[in-house]
């Protein structure tokens, strides 16, 4: 058990949100319960439209909830930082791979520290030779690192992430999972990540919650060691069960 113990770091009750689409009414999240640990890497999955991307937004209060509570008790004082990983890296194509990266903390650490800092992620990414690059002239895998350094640089204490690998080719995403499987293991983030690939939520998960329209279907353990394959009779069982529970 880490300093912080562990508590429920992030606990949602009853949240709703309705979204209006020209007078129509679309209730896009009908009363999510859910508790997610301090330090453990959660998968979303759920069919198109069941409002995993809304909840993640109302997580880091991209979106204002109608009802219900988002808690967060990690035993420390100050609200934890959340932060969120797109699909599309979102990167500022006037400035290089490095500037994007050092962006959310420039001017918060001192000169050193901050190119430190910088330099550490680029490395543990495997980008630093493209540093001086613009987005414009990497490939959308090296784009997707350089947005998950972006994240990482600002230390959060929760990610959340929305499909990241979703625009991504079959071999950059199994690299990608491999790399946040580590930095999972490494820096100890409690990370939330959405994805309709039910293969790629056994092969990151901890816990995989699933959701079906705008509510908590249900929520399994994976007790499965890292690295996961994807052959053993352990993990085919499991991706049957997600599967009927998603699809019937
Ligand atoms: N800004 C918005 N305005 C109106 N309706 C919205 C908005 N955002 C989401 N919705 C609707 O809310 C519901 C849930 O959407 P959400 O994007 O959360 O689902 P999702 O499970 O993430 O879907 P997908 O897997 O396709 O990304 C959908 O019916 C969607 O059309």
């Amino acid at each position: 058990m880490g300093a912080r113990g562990k508590l429920a770091q992030m606990s949602i009750r009853n949240v709703h949100k309705t979204y209006s689409i020209q007078g129509e009414k679309i209730h896009a999240l009908k009363g999510v319960d859910m508790d997610i640990e301090d330090g453990s890497l959660v998968c979303i999955v759920g069919k198109s439209g069941c409002g995993k991307s809304t909840l993640l937004k109302l997580m880091c209060s991209l979106e204002s909830k109608d009802e219900g509570d988002i808690a967060f008790g990690n035993g420390i004082k100050d609200l934890p930082k959340v932060s969120i990983v797109f699909q599309e890296p979102r990167l500022m194509p006037w400035l290089t791979v490095r500037k994007n990266i050092e962006f959310p903390i420039k001017g918060k650490l001192g000169k050193k520290e901050l190119e430190k800092r910088v330099t550490g992620q680029l490395e543990m990414l495997g980008i630093r030779e493209f540093e001086n690059a613009y987005p414009s002239q990497v490939s959308g895998g090296m784009a997707q690192r350089v947005s998950l350094g972006r994240t990482l640089c600002y230390e959060p204490d929760i990610i959340l992430m929305d499909e990241p690998l979703g625009a991504l080719d079959a071999f950059n995403r199994k690299k990608l999972q491999d790399e946040i499987v580590s930095i999972f293991k490494n820096e100890k983030k409690t990370i939330l990540f959405v994805t309709h690939d039910v293969e790629e939520a056994l092969i990151l998960g901890q816990k995989i919650i699933v959701m079906e329209e705008g509510k908590v279907k249900d929520s399994l353990d994976v007790e499965m060691e890292y690295p996961r394959n994807p052959s053993s009779v352990e993990f085919i069982n499991l991706k049957k069960r997600i599967l009927s529970l998603i699809f019937g």
